[in-house]
């Protein structure tokens, strides 16, 4: 499924609300929302007829110059004529400078797509303690959860527009802009305004059909509001048949049954004697279909941000790649194209947006490493890059590894077949609550009104009153609108879930387990104590033997020791027979014949090295976080060395993110109990897991989800592969895009506490959705169980889940509004 669909999300052709020429949606050169409605347009002209405005003294356009790749000077005959970027370019808040001055000669165009970004919260590149004996401190205060999410592109209906979204796909010949085509299609109505005009009409009708109980209950007027109950069905009938169904809909057969049967019912009280009984049949009917229309009505007020934020990120994501040319001399890459499939080569100029995921093959860039990013990383050959990310310095090339709907942001958020809110297993739950479960429901209220010995019409408008308040078009999909918001929220941190089962149980993770080195610790310590422990070898022959032994390990440590010994002009020993253990250090012979153990206390205990005479002092160092280093020669202690490594920034934070939802925090490292019990003490975290060597990392993670947790773990992609591989949930920093990776959670970022909010988020977000699924359910529950015992008639079951889904919307809207 490596390289399916490589154009981009597949949609049906609309006709552009301009000129009525079909287009593909996803690749419009110009998308706007007027009246909550999307309108896509081929370009600017488009839009401005359709809108009924002049357009702006572009003159004649020139698609050549509109690209942009004809030098200026050589269009003498256009002076006012805007270069466009041939490409949609995000400028985004900090760095409009970078773009600006990349454009200085050109006028604000209409055809560049330019999408202001609200900066929301910005991060600040990691401060290096420069001080060695700096005391383990968080750089950053915590980031309340709310606070730190960055704004959402503004959705304004008032005419001030989404502004244009897409990016003219011009042809390359010359007469590619149609500016006043086929005006025949334009005013066709799209199926989604007729819903919205038989929504109206069948609450209308249905009301009447309610407030014509006033006029008494003469069997015409029975007979009436039976007639306008029909009428509402009809309406909604014609919806179901008319609006395509949204991926999280439920099945219009569970929402139409009970309106169709109390029809029925209601009829079939106006043939039988008991007038009251058919008047409060026909009460039900339209209750029903009033109800059943605003419900509908109130799901789709609650997913109009989500589903406006959705199709922004499609139309983001709707860009040309390029494959680089060969001739290296050449200005710019060849012709825009769609198709490109993993494995293929791409390039990408400074201010485009990135096509596809990739591998950067060469170039040394600067991005804004997801859409609505605000803040520019640096990212080198080897590193992955999310397709929406924006270059902003540097020529990028890479290797696509995922491309169409399997590229990272595209596959639970638009791909139909795996969009997380509708697959997420409580939006399937919710759904088949009113598919199926609403059904049990009804036969076993219809069953207690038997048991209570009333008359089958009577029984059979509690069954149908019944199903009716569990089978609501709210409750059947609110709980997807809180999935697919929490999806977005994630996204807007660039955070990836892979699948929608993958965000469903980052929601129950219990146990949260750093991978300390490179997570929460910087991964670069520097030497902070250097020190003999005996009178053989003074502090330099010391360090000599160990950068002698480190120089060519990769481990931090041994880095650390060999960069201390270069900046203090000693040479490093010339030592031989090097063996390295992983996790515990390296043994060796000293250029004058000596055995050489550089390491922790366990390596030199295995050594049978005795460290009694330094343990205090080891003690004291490792209480102040500190990673000690042994070194001995010829079987005994010689010296120390002290290592202090900083916390990341945002460790802290993470940490409180993590604690705020719940979940339990662990450090996991190869270092010494106290230095690490150092650190948790400095972060906030309880529970440690100390001196586990690399090679044990994944039995001691399933030793956790044995004693019954549901673990995640927090680390990089190869460094902690072990333990990721191990984990319920595997959060992977920096991951995002590449290909070998198998990660739940992948991050755009390199930011631990986004790793940390990528679970607490979808925590928070699975609680609001069952939240939600509450609102709706349970007074319906009650309503429903009031009508069953005879309590009230059986019309305050529909009433009640209506009330309820009113409330569910409301919540679900202000959780928007705080996002
Ligand atoms: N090359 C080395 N030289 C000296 N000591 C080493 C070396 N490699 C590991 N050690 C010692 O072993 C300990 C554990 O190392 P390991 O690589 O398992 O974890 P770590 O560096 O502490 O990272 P993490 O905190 O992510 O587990 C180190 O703290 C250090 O004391
Ligand atoms: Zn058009």
């Amino acid at each position: 499924m490596a390289e399916t669909r490589a154009r981009g999300p597949a949609v049906d052709p609309l006709p552009c609300s301009g000129c009525g020429k079909l287009i593909d949606p996803l690749r419009a050169g110009q998308v706007a929302i007027f009246d909550l409605r999307f309108h896509y347009f081929c370009t600017s002209h488009c839009r401005f007829a359709f809108l009924g405005e002049p357009v702006p003294q572009l003159a004649p356009l020139h698609p050549r110059a509109l690209r942009g790749d004809e030098p200026r000077a050589s269009a003498p005959s256009f002076p006012e004529l805007p270069v466009a970027s041939p490409r949609p370019t995000i400028a985004a808040a900090p760095l409009d400078e970078a773009v600006r001055e990349r454009t200085t000669d050109e006028r604000p165009s209409l055809d560049r797509i330019s999408i202001e970004r609200v900066s929301g919260h910005r991060f600040d590149p990691p401060a290096r303690p420069t001080e060695l004996d700096a005391p383990i401190i968080d750089a950053f205060p915590p980031v309340p959860l709310d606070q730190s999410l960055p704004e959402p592109p503004v959705v304004d209906d008032d005419r001030a527009l989404l502004e244009p979204l897409g990016q003219t796909i011009l042809d390359a010949g010359g007469t590619a802009i149609v500016p006043f085509g086929d005006e025949s299609l334009r005013h066709e109505p799209e199926p989604r305004d007729v819903g919205a005009l038989l929504l109206v009409l069948a609450i209308v009708a249905g009301a009447l059909a309610v407030a014509l109980a006033l006029a008494g209950e003469a069997t015409i007027v029975i007979g009436a509001r039976i007639v306008l109950a029909a009428v509402s069905a009809g309406m909604l009938v014609g919806r179901a048949a008319t609006t395509p169904r949204e991926a999280t809909d439920p099945h219009p057969a569970a929402i139409l049954t009970p309106v169709l049967t109390g029809l029925v019912v209601a009829a079939w009280a106006l043939v039988g004697v008991d007038r009251s009984l058919a008047a409060e049949a026909a009460s039900l009917a339209g209750v029903i279909a009033t109800a059943s229309a605003v419900s509908a009505w109130l799901i789709e007020s609650a997913r109009q941000r989500i589903a406006a934020e959705r199709a922004w990120i499609a139309s983001v994501l709707s860009v040309p790649g390029r494959r680089p040319i060969d001739d290296p001399g050449a200005e710019t890459a060849k012709e825009e194209v769609w198709d490109l499939r993993p494995g293929e080569q791409v390039q990408v100029e400074p201010g485009e947006i990135v096509p596809v995921d990739l591998t950067i093959l060469s170039g040394d860039v600067e991005v804004l490493p997801w859409i609505g990013a605000t803040t520019p990383v640096r990212r080198r050959a080897g590193d992955p890059v999310i397709a929406g990310s924006t270059v902003i310095r540097g020529r990028l090339r890479g290797a696509c590894t995922w491309s169409g709907m399997d590229r990272a942001i595209a596959r639970v958020l638009l791909d139909p077949r795996r969009r997380a809110d509708a697959l997420a297993p409580i939006a399937h739950a919710s759904r088949a609550l009113t598919e199926r479960w609403a059904f049990a429901a009804a036969a076993i209220g219809a069953l207690s009104a038997f048991v209570a010995g009333r008359s089958p019409v009577e029984i059979a408008m509690v069954a149908v009153a019944v199903l009716a308040a569990l089978t609501t078009a709210v409750t059947a999909a609110i709980t997807s609108v809180h999935v697919a918001r929490g999806i977005l929220l994630a996204l807007r941190r660039g955070i990836i879930y892979k699948s929608a089962d993958a965000w469903d149980r980052a929601g129950r993770v219990t146990v949260a387990v750093f991978c300390a080195r490179g997570t929460l610790l910087l991964g670069e310590p520097e030497l902070a104590e250097l020190e003999a422990t005996g009178s053989k070898l003074d502090i330099e022959g010391i360090l000599a033997l160990a950068a002698g032994a480190e120089r060519t390990e990769e481990h931090p440590v041994a880095t650390a020791i060999v960069r201390a010994a270069r900046s203090r002009g000693v040479r490093p020993d010339g030592v031989r027979n090097l063996s390295s253990f992983p996790g515990l250090g390296v043994t060796a012979v000293t250029s004058a014949g000596e055995e050489l153990c550089v390491g922790s206390r366990a390596l030199l205990l295995e050594q049978r090295v005795s460290i009694a005479a330094a343990e205090e002092r080891i003690a004291e160092l490792e209480a102040l976080g500190r990673t000690v280093v042994l070194i001995a020669v010829g079987s005994r202690l010689v010296g120390l060395i002290g290592l202090q490594d900083g916390l990341r920034p945002g460790a802290r934070a993470a940490i409180q993110h993590l604690l705020d939802a719940q979940i339990e925090p662990v450090l996991m490292s190869g270092d010494a109990r106290e230095t690490c019990e150092a650190i948790g003490r400095s972060l906030d975290i309880d529970h440690i897991r100390p001196e586990i060597l690399p090679a044990h990392r994944g039995a001691e993670v399933r030793r956790l989800i044995d004693a019954g947790m549901s673990v995640s773990v927090l680390g990089h992609a190869s460094a902690d592969d072990a333990a990721l591989a191990a984990a319920d949930v595997s959060v992977a920093l920096g991951a995002a895009g590449s290909t070998p990776g198998d990660f739940a959670i992948a991050l755009a970022s390199d930011d631990v506490r986004d790793a940390a909010l990528s679970v607490a988020l979808a925590h928070r977000t699975r609680l609001e959705a069952r939240v939600g699924l509450s609102l709706s359910v349970v007074p319906a529950l009650l309503g429903a169980g009031v009508v069953a015992v005879g309590l009230l008639p059986p019309a305050y079951a529909p009433i009640a889940s209506l009330l309820g889904g009113i409330v569910t919307v409301v919540h679900a809207r202000a959780l928007d509004a705080k996002s």
